[in-house]
């Protein structure tokens, strides 16, 4: 079905291509000017003048509150000091162990599935949500129907964004409150709140789950996983009240899982796209790491070649396609325009990284544009699937770790095969940059001694 808020999507492109280096769209609610030079995304994005998220962000207050993504000012800074803690890199080595038992289970999962075509997505979808779970929230597992409950409340609350986005009357609470489209969202926060309440319940309690170990190894070293350094904050009469938490809780989950599954299935499409690549990261891992062993975290820093792989991937399929910033005051842009104070600043990620002057033949997949002699004369905001600055994202070393593990896992185990053309493939305006329909590959069982 074409709905308007995909015409929104995919206009907002069209007018990138159209009008490089910026441009402006202006109603009687909003003023958005449109970043796509990397000159100008440097100027909102290094200081921490404009840290502030847009008023767009506002609408998924019912549901995140004012969590890390959502909130500012001295809010988020506290927070961000709060969690910055819980991505260290000897927490992220603990990860691992988790990372790698959820490749495990999802590549028993494919094996069922060898020989057939099949659709990435909610195989992917299920193991991230499932790792972000076990990690950043220390529970073991989620039951299926709640896991699917909860996906499928994203995925409408997503789509409830848009609907509200493409309507500007329903920019004024007071007119939006009244409409069917708010009781619908209400119905959907219910869900997800009492997804996320469940899981601070749990966690609470102190129920014991089979990670429980590694969560008390985190705490000889001092370090706690997420959840756990947001209770103990509580505890210990930091600025943090269970509200807070449960905002962190929604923001983790969310942000934690969506964003990674659709870089794996991206990933997958892709290779599946190119035999010769992938087979060149299949050599890379059986080189580094072998056919059997698990991975170790300094394995996994091993694999150049794949990570150039996966740059590549969030090149062309920027996670978060768009991210958007309130202008804090009144400043001129590189490129020389005059943005007035209040404008809400748009910066396209994903047509920044398929801009023909920066990358080109942009829509070829070509992990060697990030070879060091490559990659170091572009310019270092050419190229920001994470976001960049003081409000980068959280969770990038995370989301690394876990694709190369999960690659590792797949990749000795399958050789994947074209279904779908990823040039063919189109996307749902979304708070992700989601595919319109299925991402098909097929699998089947690799030979080794073929590599
Ligand atoms: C491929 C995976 C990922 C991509 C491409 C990605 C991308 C981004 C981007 C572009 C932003 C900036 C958003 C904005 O300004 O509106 C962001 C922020 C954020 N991300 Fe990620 N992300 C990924 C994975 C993760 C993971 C695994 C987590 C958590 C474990 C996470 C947690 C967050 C949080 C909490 C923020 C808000 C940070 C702040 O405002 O201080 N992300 N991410």
């Amino acid at each position: 079905m074409f709905v308007f808020q995909d015409l929104l999507f995919t206009q907002m492109r069209e007018f990138a291509a159209q009008f490089y280096p910026i441009y402006r769209f202006s109603t009687v609610y909003v003023n958005i000017v449109h970043f796509l030079n990397p000159n100008d995304i440097e100027l909102v994005l290094s200081t921490t003048k404009h840290l502030s998220k847009s008023k767009i962000y506002t609408f998924l207050h019912n549901w995140l509150g004012t969590g890390l993504l959502t909130s500012t000012g001295a809010k988020w800074h506290t927070r961000r000091k709060i969690l910055t803690p819980a991505f260290h890199f000897s927490i992220l080595q603990q990860f691992l162990n988790i990372f790698n038992d959820e490749t495990a289970k999802l590549v028993q999962k494919l094996e069922v599935e060898c020989g057939k075509v099949i659709n990435v997505v909610p195989p992917v979808t299920h193991f991230t949500l499932q790792s972000i779970a076990e990690t950043a929230m220390g529970l073991s597992s989620i039951d299926e129907s709640v896991q699917k409950e909860y996906r499928k409340a994203i995925y409408q609350i997503g789509q409830i964004f848009l609907r509200r986005l493409s309507k500007p009357w329903y920019r004024l609470n007071t007119i939006y409150s009244l409409s069917n489209l708010a009781k619908e969202e209400n119905a959907m926060v219910k869900i997800l709140h009492d997804f996320s309440n469940s899981i601070i319940t749990e966690r609470e309690k102190g129920v014991t789950t089979s990670i429980t170990d590694k969560m008390e190894s985190y705490s000889k070293k001092k370090r706690l996983a997420m959840l756990d350094l947001l209770l103990t904050a509580k505890k210990e009469g930091a600025d943090i009240d269970y509200e807070g938490i449960r905002e962190e809780v929604d923001t983790f989950m969310f942000e934690g899982h969506d964003t990674t599954s659709m870089a794996i299935s991206f990933i997958l499409l892709v290779l599946a796209n190119h035999q010769d690549i992938q087979i060149k990261v299949v050599e890379e891992i059986l080189r580094v790491i072998g056919p059997l062993k698990t991975p170790t975290y300094n394995d996994l820093q091993e694999l150049k070649y794949t990570e150039r792989c996966i740059k590549e991937t969030l090149r062309l399929f920027p996670s978060v396609p768009f991210i958007s910033r309130y202008a804090s005051e009144e400043f001129t842009t590189k490129t020389g325009y005059t943005i007035p104070e209040g404008t809400v600043l748009h910066i396209h990620i994903i047509d920044l990284h398929r801009n023909a002057r920066i990358y080109p033949d942009p829509l070829k997949f070509d992990p060697d544009r990030f070879l060091p002699e490559n990659a170091s004369e572009r310019h270092p905001f050419a190229y920001i699937p994470f976001s960049a600055g003081p409000r980068n994202c959280i969770g990038q070393k995370f989301a690394l770790l876990e694709l190369k593990t999960v690659l590792c896992g797949i990749l000795r185990k399958f050789s994947l095969e074209k279904v779908d053309d990823m040039h063919d493939i189109t996307f749902k305006a979304d708070l992700v940059l989601r595919p319109k329909n299925d991402i098909k590959i097929k699998i089947l069982q690799r030979q080794l001694q073929d590599v």
